[in-house]
């Protein structure tokens, strides 16, 4: 979708920015490019959609140079986002997300609908938002207006220039997650710019770890974090690399243990028969149609009440799908202070990840790397065996 082919940039000045820069983004993949300040990042980017031109090389987007493409109607391929968002501060955020499609010659009505359309699939109730100016909204929603603006004329193409550096920590991982959300369901091509390792594991299909101008890796998360290529992107990667890891590790129902499982209706002697037999504290709770409603703490009274499970079930808020990951569920058990949480398929209970099963499925995922094999073959060893 996206190709560079041999690309190279020197400013006026004699900076080499980009040097001898080939490679390929496919249609629908996520490439993250991520690097220290001043590495080139921004400038490749720029080159795609003509803000930049390069020094010599040529860029294909669909099998067609770009330089034989007018600037401005290439850009209407390609949505693009940025850190300071540059909301027109005297438009109301429907107005905002609606530009694009005006500036095609939309009929008002219909950039409209498509502005509120994209609103909401951003997250941001048009009822509630679309009447603000900029100056109403928090950052983290401002750069929601950002997205939403970049997608209203339904590019193929979205370059994201750090579009979640200015905003908090938290506020960072909610854009990052409704992204990924988004995406699944849009499945632009898109080039993000981040100097933020974790973002670029987080958000990456493939990851092109930048040195100078050049790029040293290009590679999927889990590669790039399990076999840097050279002792560079190892550093950058940092030594952390096990906590990164967390980031690119999907719960797999192997991870999971499974707990005595108990049915609301069950009558509460049966239950505390159960929890007794298997010698467990707690049980979980599923309804007739075996969906997870939530668990059951043993305690003495259990075997002697009358009435059923469900008055005395409590609710699980930490639950996760599959194939959600190690860092996810980690971040979750912390959030609601539990022990373990449950993993589900759609609405079917699969079992349960506690934090010893996590931490085998990390050190799983190291060695299955270090090995080039499936995870679900590796054999830990205990330090006793070892
Ligand atoms: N207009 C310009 N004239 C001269 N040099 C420039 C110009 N724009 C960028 N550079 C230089 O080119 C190099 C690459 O810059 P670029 O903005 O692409 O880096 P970056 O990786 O995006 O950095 P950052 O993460 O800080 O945004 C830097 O050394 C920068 O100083």
């Amino acid at each position: 979708m996206i190709r560079f082919e041999h690309v190279s940039k020197r400013y006026a000045d004699g900076t080499t920015a980009v040097d001898d820069l080939s490679f390929e983004v496919a249609e629908g993949e996520l490439v993250t490019l991520v690097g220290p300040s001043g590495c080139g990042k921004t400038t490749t980017m720029k080159m795609v959609n003509r803000l930049i031109e390069p020094t010599s090389g040529q860029i294909f987007l669909d099998g067609e140079d770009i330089a034989t493409i007018d600037p401005v109607q290439l850009r209407r391929r390609i949505g693009y986002v940025i850190q300071q968002v540059g909301l027109f501060p005297h438009k109301s955020v429907l107005e905002n997300t609606a530009t694009v499609p005006h500036l095609l010659g939309w009929q008002r009505a219909k950039a409209r609908e498509r502005a509120t359309e994209l609103l909401d699939l951003v997250g941001l109730d048009p009822s509630v938002y679309g009447d603000r100016y900029p100056d109403q909204l928090s950052g983290g929603q401002r750069q929601r207006v950002g997205v939403a603006r970049a997608l209203a004329a339904d590019p193929p193409v979205l370059l994201m220039d750090e579009p979640f550096g200015a905003v908090d920590p938290v506020v960072r991982e909610h854009l990052q997650n409704e992204f990924l959300r988004l995406q699944a369901q849009v499945r632009k091509t898109v080039l993000f710019v981040t100097h933020d390792i974790e973002e670029a594991v987080r958000l990456g299909d493939r990851i092109a770890v930048y040195g100078s101008g050049t790029i040293e890796q290009f590679d999927a998360p889990a590669a790039v974090l399990g076999a840097p290529a050279t002792p560079y992107v190892a550093d950058f990667v940092g030594a952390d690399r096990g906590l990164k890891r967390l980031t690119v590790t999907p719960i797999e129902p192997g991870d999971l243990e499974q707990p005595p499982v108990v049915h609301l209706d069950d009558p509460l002697p049966k239950a505390a028969a159960r929890l007794a037999a298997e010698g467990a504290r707690w049980a979980v709770v599923l309804d007739d149609r075996d969906n997870l409603h939530g668990w059951i703490l043993a305690d003495a009274a259990l075997a002697k009440s009358s009435g059923t499970v469900k008055e005395h079930a409590r609710r699980m808020e930490a639950w996760l799908p599959v194939g959600s990951s190690l860092k996810q569920a980690f971040s979750s058990m912390l959030q609601n202070d539990a022990g373990w949480i449950a993993v589900l398929d759609g609405d079917r209970f699969l079992g349960v990840l506690t934090p010893g099963r996590l931490h085998e499925a990390l050190r799983r995922s190291i060695d299955a790397d270090a090995q080039a094999i499936p995870r679900a073959e590796v054999e830990l060893q205990t330090i006793a065996d070892a």
